[in-house]
């Protein structure tokens, strides 16, 4: 499924736009991540693809048909927990499936299917308090993915766990991305995560939002986690993180 972003602008107040004319296009399959210093438009850029918000100007294409609002075929994991807390995992896993009529017996077999790729088949009877953060976000990711959606829009989804737990989502989401025929679109703050997870890293410009540069992350595509002490990924990270704090204090500047 192709994404065209064309000529896109977002205000939210009259006069103070957030996007700018912004152009983009995402290939299926791709994997893309979007960084930039906070209040750069990452996540307004996500919710008018996901068609949760319209755009002021400009237009928002899958396929060539332009967003008016969500659809399965756009599955969404946010920063915070969505879980549904009176749900079982496996009726979180499955919501969106009965909101589109899914047979009992298919459903059940694809929840089944995901919640063993997501590694949480014990946990299915489980309320989502009883779940560690990290299982939670890989409930999450497997409810967003129960729709069979072609692209995949992941807002900040790792930024509330540890480390280390961090470290297993990223290798984690990259299998799913690798296992399941999706398009990835995903903001963070993270350039490492970015670095790691992207085909091509997308850096935003402050206020307003445009795209200050579109890198490809020219890197093997088995990413282990032993690609983050190479000198290759150090060299990427330090471009980035450059080009982030680069518009950071143009903003500043300005303001
Ligand atoms: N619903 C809204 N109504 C009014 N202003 C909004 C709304 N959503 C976002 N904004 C404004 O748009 C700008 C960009 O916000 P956005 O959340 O897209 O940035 P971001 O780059 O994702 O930030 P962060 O990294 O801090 O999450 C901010 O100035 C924010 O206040």
């Amino acid at each position: 499924m192709t994404l065209r972003l064309d000529a896109v602008g977002k205000e939210f107040t009259p006069g103070r736009p957030v996007l700018a004319d912004l152009d983009l296009t995402v290939a299926a399959g791709e994997f893309v991540c979007v960084v930039g210093a906070s209040g750069s438009g990452k996540s307004t850029l996500l919710s008018l693809v996901a068609g949760l918000t319209r755009p002021t100007t400009g237009r928002v294409l899958l396929d060539g048909a332009e967003v008016t609002g969500p659809g399965p075929e756009r599955g969404l994991v946010f920063q915070t927990d969505t879980l549904y807390p009176w749900r079982s995992v496996a009726r979180n896993v499955a919501f969106g499936l009965e909101a589109l009529g899914v047979p009992r017996g298919e459903r059940d077999a694809r929840v089944a299917r995901l919640l063993s790729e997501v590694g949480l088949t014990g946990k299915a009877a489980a309320l989502p308090g009883m779940l560690s953060g990290g299982q939670r976000q890989r409930v999450a990711i497997a409810r967003a993915l129960a729709c069979s959606p072609r692209v995949l829009l992941l807002d900040e989804p790792f930024g509330a766990l540890d480390v280390q737990t961090k470290e297993d989502m990223q290798v984690f989401v990259r299998q799913v991305w690798r296992d399941e025929p999706t398009t990835v679109i995903m903001v963070t703050h993270d350039v490492e995560e970015a670095v790691f997870l992207g085909g091509r890293v997308l850096v935003l410009s402050c206020d307003p939002g445009r795209i200050a540069k579109d890198l490809t992350v020219d890197l093997p595509a088995e990413r282990t986690l032993e690609l983050k002490r190479s000198a290759a990924f150090a060299g990427l990270r330090a471009e980035v993180e450059d080009l982030v704090r680069a518009e950071h204090r143009a903003h500043q500047a300005r303001v």
